[in-house]
């Protein structure tokens, strides 16, 4: 497989604060490449100008578009807007503006929301577009689609080496705890911990419990974009997962188990159950020799354990 990065690349991280883009930022330090990186307070990515001055200015040899408003089932039901707009923006700003200013390279984070509601299981990568998309992120898909047809937009009109992939479920250290916007694995974390800390008899989830969700720790899609950058160079996008899925009622069941939560567990069905599963067909990635190295309880017994220390510093 050819090396399509420099052995000590410069690249810009979109998104270094957020679950992915730490992620990868650690990652790529680790594999001595040279991270770029902007608060957002300095470079608001909508900002087509400012972020094409940005990209001129330091000509990355990459850069991974891990920046996005991003949230979980019930942001992005009450939020549609804001997840088609920003990025749209976000996505039509840092690609052109990479490709204006010559950016060799260039990774897009798309998500597994955007596959059809009721695709063929396990998902794979040509079965994007076939069929009617799960309503709660409908917004937020439309715009990642968007960003992949934009990525093979370049790569087709100015032969542009830049992909697109397609993660599963992610979680690990510095993910979103704040339970109006974030994504279940958190969620269920803080609920367990705090209903322990006070008594509580029972924690209220949503939906049913039913749906079927496949979930990467943070570290092992690192590594597997760490690889994409350096060796995968074609037109689809390519799906990163662990291959193996779960009911939100047993992860509830196994998050409760790591916490040590024994009290009972309610399910409010007037919540969105979102999409009944949406596990992911990931042997073209295997393929290439890639494996996850996190198994999912001790993902989550680490994360708790650092959210739980961290939080108990702030308000002991
Ligand atoms: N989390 C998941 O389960 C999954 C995520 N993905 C994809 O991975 C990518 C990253 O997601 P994740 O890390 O979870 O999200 P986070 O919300 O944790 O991080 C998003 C990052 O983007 C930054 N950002 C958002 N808007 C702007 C802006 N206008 N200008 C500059 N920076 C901005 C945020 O900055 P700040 O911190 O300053 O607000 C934050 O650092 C997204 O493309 C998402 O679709 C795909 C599949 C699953
Ligand atoms: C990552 C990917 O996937 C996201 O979709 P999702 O997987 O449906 O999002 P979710 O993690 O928020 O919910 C998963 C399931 O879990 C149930 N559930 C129970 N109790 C809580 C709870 O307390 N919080 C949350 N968030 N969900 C709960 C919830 O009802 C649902 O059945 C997209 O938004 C989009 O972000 C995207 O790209």
């Amino acid at each position: 497989m050819t090396d399509l990065l420099p052995a000590r690349a410069r690249i810009f991280v979109a998104g270094h604060r957020g679950l992915v883009g730490s992620a990868v930022a650690r990652r790529l330090t680790a594999d001595g490449h040279e991270v770029l990186i902007r608060p957002r307070t300095d470079l608001d990515l909508r900002d087509s100008a400012a972020t094409a001055a940005y990209l001129r200015d330091t000509r990355p040899d990459a850069v991974v578009l891990a920046a996005a408003r991003v949230g979980g089932i019930m942001a992005n039901s009450t939020k549609p807007v804001q997840f088609l707009e920003d990025n749209l923006a976000i996505q039509l700003s840092v690609i052109a503006g990479a490709h204006a200013a010559g950016v060799p390279r260039l990774l897009l984070l798309g998500s597994s929301c955007i596959y059809p509601r009721l695709a063929e299981q396990p998902i794979r990568e040509d079965s994007l577009l076939t069929g009617p998309l799960e309503p709660t992120n409908e917004a937020y898909a439309v715009a990642k689609i968007a960003g992949v047809v934009q990525i093979q937009s370049y790569r087709r009109q100015y032969g542009a080496a830049y992909i697109s992939c397609m993660p599963t479920n992610l979680y690990g250290p510095g993910d979103n705890f704040d339970l109006a916007t974030s994504h279940v694995l958190p969620a269920l974390i803080r609920r367990f911990h705090e209903a322990a800390r006070s008594g509580a008899p029972t924690v209220t989830l949503w939906g049913s419990g039913a749906p079927r969700r496949e979930f990467l720790h943070v570290d092992d899609l690192a590594s597997a974009l760490a690889l994409l950058l350096r060796v995968y160079d074609q037109d689809e996008p390519i799906n990163i997962g662990c291959g193996e899925d779960l009911s939100i009622r047993d992860l509830a069941e196994t998050v409760r188990d790591v916490v040590g939560y024994e009290g009972s567990i309610s399910w409010d069905t007037s919540k969105p159950d979102g999409t009944p599963r949406k596990l992911l067909d990931v042997s073209r990635l295997n393929d290439m020799g890639w494996r996850p190295a996190v198994a999912l309880r001790e993902g989550i017994a680490s994360v708790y354990r650092e959210w739980r220390d961290a939080s108990e510093k702030v308000a002991p």
